[in-house]
């Protein structure tokens, strides 16, 4: 199922002959390009034509009544509520501890001469939570609880309406944000959502300033096309895993869990990268074996037999660490004998799982890291969603006069030789007279 690329005789250049998606984003802009025009200017008419057209439904009310949001929390099984709980405790307790950056001391340069740093959050946010293949409850964790930590005040969510549950979003979905006092809930999805936030739509949903969620290629281009209008987070599109292994690592284990990212989309990838052909064999035995019968075979498949994903042979470790640095993965797992060692050395991936025991699912879910992971080679110059995606960094410069004549004749020679005499007299302006 999974094909081989052998790449122990090559060196350099991995990055034209790694596995990678056919799919365009390019194209995607294209498609949705209209989508967007199209809720900016005819607003919530649009939003309920492109539900009937892509989500086969058409929403009662395209915002969630404060109703049915309580109703989904007071609904939700006892023990599933208690995993959403958890889930928020370890996503907070991470959030506030390492990502929330307290604003430092001012740099003191010279006397009368400061540069402070505010993290100023971002005022109104808009959310994305998939919803068309699965209801990712969990992503209304990865999105909202960041946003609350970094202390936006205005957070808008929204998520493809389902027509099984009457033109709303998945009741999960619903009940996660109940649990985190989101109030305001779209029954929307895809790019006609992306439009809502970055446009508004009158008499329904202010535009926001920043955008963030995962989401298909569709969403993705959407974002991509809206960006310059309203923030976004990275580029966070169809799922990609990919493992670092020796001959140590347990076949069944990594066999797993390349299937249980190629779940998410036909479009999901699965890469494992290892210098051991033995291990090579029997994962792609074990994963024979652990697709058959699974509820989302079909999508499974077609995700393992693309031309995404692929087992990928290297010498060594050293190679697999350079293959995987090129590959820059939405998810790299690392199973290998010494797993800390060969993960402090890699650079590119948008989250690192080391050892046997940090499967991607527990990331996904549970870990207290996010999920919200930039695919498609951007991890290697994009982070995933954390507080800091929701500040702005603010220099705050408080010079005196003393201050700013000590630099004054730099400045103005500065200014000349940039051919910006008006620059230079703003400072000649402040000598004393
Ligand atoms: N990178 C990450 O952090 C991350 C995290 C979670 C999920 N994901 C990815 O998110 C994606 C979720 O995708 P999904 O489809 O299940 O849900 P989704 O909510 O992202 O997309 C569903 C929407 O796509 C739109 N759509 C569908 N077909 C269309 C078409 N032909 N033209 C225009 N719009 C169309 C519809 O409006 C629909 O509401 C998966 O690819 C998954 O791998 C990524
Ligand atoms: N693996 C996905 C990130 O690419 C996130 C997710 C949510 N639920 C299950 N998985
Ligand atoms: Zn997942």
């Amino acid at each position: 199922m999974l094909r081989t690329l052998d790449l122990t005789g090559v060196d350099g250049a991995y990055r034209t002959l790694l596995p990678r998606g056919s799919f365009d984003v390019e194209a995607a802009v294209a498609v949705v390009h209209p989508i967007v025009a199209d809720v900016a200017a005819r607003g919530a008419e649009a939003l309920l034509e492109y539900s009937e057209k892509f989500d086969h439904v058409v929403p009662p009310s395209l915002r969630v009544g404060a109703a049915d949001l309580r109703k989904a929390a007071d609904d939700l099984d006892p023990q599933l509520k208690e995993a959403f709980l958890e889930s928020i405790r370890r996503r907070r307790a991470v959030a506030g501890a390492l990502e929330l950056d307290p604003d430092p001391e001012p740099a003191v340069l010279a006397d009368g001469a400061s540069v402070g740093l505010r993290n100023i959050p971002v005022e109104r946010v808009g959310l994305y939570v998939p919803g068309g293949l699965a209801p990712l409850a969990s992503s209304v964790i990865m999105n909202v609880v960041p946003a609350q930590v970094a202390g936006v005040t205005s957070i808008a969510v929204a998520s493809p309406p389902q027509r099984e549950f009457g033109g709303l979003p998945h009741p999960s979905i619903l009940a996660v944000c109940a649990l985190l006092g989101v109030e305001e809930v779209y029954a929307v999805g895809g790019a006609q959502a992306i439009a809502m936030f970055a446009h508004g739509v009158q008499g329904l949903c202010d535009p926001v300033s920043l955008i963030t969620g995962p989401g298909n290629i569709y969403v993705v281009a959407a974002k991509r096309l809206v960006r310059g209008l309203v923030g976004i987070d990275s580029e966070a599109g169809p799922t990609e895993i990919a493992v670092v292994a020796d001959d140590t690592a347990d076949p069944a284990f990594v066999a797993a869990d390349l299937i249980s990212q190629a779940e998410h989309d036909p479009m999901a990838a699965s890469v494992l990268i290892t210098d051991s052909t033995a291990l090579a064999e029997k994962v792609v035995a074990e994963v024979e074996r652990q697709v058959a019968g699974q509820l989302h075979e079909e999508r499974i498949s077609t995700a393992l037999t693309g031309r995404q994903s692929a087992v990928v042979l290297v010498r060594d470790l050293d190679q697999a660490v350079a293959v995987a640095d090129a590959y820059a993965a939405e998810h790299l797992e690392i199973q290998t004998a010494d797993a800390p060692a060969v993960a402090a050395r890699i650079r590119n991936a948008g989250a690192i799982f080391v050892g046997g025991y940090s499967p991607v699912s527990l990331g996904d879910y549970s870990a207290g890291s996010t999920h919200v992971l930039p695919t498609a080679g951007c991890a290697c110059h994009s982070s995933g969603l954390n507080v800091r995606s929701f500040m702005r960094t603010v220099h705050v410069i408080d010079y005196s006069q003393a201050g700013l004549m000590e630099l004054a004749d730099g400045i103005e020679r500065f200014a000349m030789a940039e051919n910006l005499p008006g620059h230079a007299a703003a400072v000649s302006v402040r000598r004393p007279r």
